[in-house]
């Protein structure tokens, strides 16, 4: 899947970002969202940063990697503007900013590998998200809603889960909006 997404062109994944664009303005979840958490992507994800214009009144966070012990990503403010730190995977990260508690975050716009019509969610393997939005397992209608954001071609009929897997409420992708929970 990693391969797959990187192999789209420019043009491609400009387009498929456009169309996601499009579709979340129009979804009930962004649109009842202040807090929203975004991601800078990376290895052929898809771009979404063009929310950050499109929503002038809405504000966006960007995680940031933990330091031991905490187990939980940041989310830290960002507004749309270049960055020059770049972490570990050498992603970009807001150093200066204010974070948001995830969990009083609204909506979270997740990057995935590859998911399944359900909302099962398979990442980067580092658990980040799951550790970040746990309580999501003993509560499940706490914390924000969480939406997947993909190429259609990261769709897979079945995903296996862990116990410790937070299942997504729904994938967007340039074809579908998926409702799972
Ligand atoms: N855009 C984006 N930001 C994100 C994530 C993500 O999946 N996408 N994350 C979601 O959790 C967190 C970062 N997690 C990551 C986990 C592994 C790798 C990675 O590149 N792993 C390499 C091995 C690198 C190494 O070991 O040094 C690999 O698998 O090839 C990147 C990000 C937070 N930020
Ligand atoms: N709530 C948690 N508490 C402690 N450890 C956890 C928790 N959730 C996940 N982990 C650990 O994180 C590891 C990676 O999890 P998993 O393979 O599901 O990551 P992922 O969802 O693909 O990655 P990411 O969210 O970073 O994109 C697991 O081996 C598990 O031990």
């Amino acid at each position: 899947m990693r391969a797959a997404r990187r192999a789209l062109d420019t043009n491609q994944q400009r387009v498929t970002g456009q169309a996601i664009v499009n579709r979340l303005s129009r979804h009930p979840a962004l649109c009842g969202a202040k807090h929203i958490g975004l991601y800078w992507p990376m290895d052929g994800e898809v771009d979404v940063r063009g929310l950050v214009q499109r929503h002038p009144h809405k504000r966006f966070y960007l995680p940031v990697l933990p330091h031991a012990p905490h187990p939980q990503l940041r989310f830290v403010h960002w507004r749309g503007q270049a960055l020059t730190y770049r972490n570990r995977f050498q992603i970009p990260e807001p150093v200066h900013g204010v974070s948001h508690p995830p969990a009083r975050l609204d909506l979270v716009l997740m990057p995935l590998v590859a998911f399944d019509p359900s909302g099962a969610r398979l990442g980067m393997g580092a658990g980040f998200y799951d550790r970040t939005f746990w309580i999501q397992r003993l509560l499940p209608g706490a914390g924000p809603r969480l939406l997947g954001i993909a190429h259609q071609l990261q769709c897979v009929e079945f995903l296996p889960t862990d116990s410790w897997d937070i299942p997504l409420h729904g994938v967007v992708t340039e074809q579908h909006s998926y409702h799972c929970r």
